[in-house]
């Protein structure tokens, strides 16, 4: 069985990821995702297990010793970090995953994992991120400014990742991440083609 393909959705706080990723798994229900572990609070309606696993800074750093982290970063005063074991496992039952994270993990994430696919989701407009971030209501003024300010230096890292997709209406970003996963399908299957010509002919075989 081949091994599942990592996706990676990064970009700045407030910029969509978390609301385009829930469009996208409600049109991908097979693509699987990963639950990040974080030092945060709830915000109301948040779950335990579902949106996060909610962890206290004394059990995030049993988790970093204990190497249960494929990646993590400290992110405007609080740890976040992804769950190894989920990752693995999920890749070698041949199921495609996606981590939606921030920008320093994502990176960390891209040495590791070479064949990953990096996907930065940018704002129509710096106005606009801001009105988004502003208008889901559930930061201080205080880490809206911070969150803000790093989304600056976020987006002069777009360079490192393999496709940037901006985020102007939900469905259309939706639909251009889900090209993108059944183009990064089609590149794998060409390229297992030409290094084994044989499957080509079976194929072919099977096709008449
Ligand atoms: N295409 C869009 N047009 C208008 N509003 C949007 C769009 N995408 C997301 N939003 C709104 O922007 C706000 C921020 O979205 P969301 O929480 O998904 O961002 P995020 O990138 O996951 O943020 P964070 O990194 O801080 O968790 C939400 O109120 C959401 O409803
Ligand atoms: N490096 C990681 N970043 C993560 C992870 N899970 C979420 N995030 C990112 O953190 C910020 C803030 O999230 P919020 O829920 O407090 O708004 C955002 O960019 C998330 O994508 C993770 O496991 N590792």
């Amino acid at each position: 069985m081949s091994r599942g393909i990592l996706f990676v959705l990064s970009g700045p706080s407030g910029v969509g990821k978390g609301t385009v990723c829930a469009a996208l798994r409600r049109k991908l229900p097979q693509l699987i995702y990963s639950v990040s572990a974080t030092t945060r609070s709830p915000r109301e309606g948040e779950q335990d297990g579902v949106n996060y696993f909610f962890r206290s800074r004394e059990q995030f750093h049993h988790m970093i010793e204990t190497d249960a982290l494929l990646e993590h970063a400290e992110y405007v005063g609080n740890y976040y970090g992804t769950p190894r074991d989920f990752v693995e496992k999920t890749l070698s039952e041949g199921k495609d995953i996606i981590l939606e994270i921030e920008v320093q993990g994502a990176l960390k994430v891209r040495e590791k994992f070479s064949g990953g696919v990096f996907i930065f989701l940018m704002p129509p407009s710096l106005n606009e991120l801001k009105q988004r971030i502003v208008g889901r209501g559930t930061e201080s003024q205080a880490t809206i400014d911070n969150r803000l300010s790093v989304a600056v230096e976020e987006m002069n890292l777009l360079h490192h990742y393999d496709y940037a997709v901006v985020n102007d209406e939900i469905d259309q970003a939706c639909d251009r991440i889900s090209s993108i996963i059944t183009a990064e399908h089609c590149k794998r299957e060409r390229f297992l083609g030409e290094l084994f010509p044989q499957l080509e002919a079976v194929n072919a075989a099977d096709n008449v």
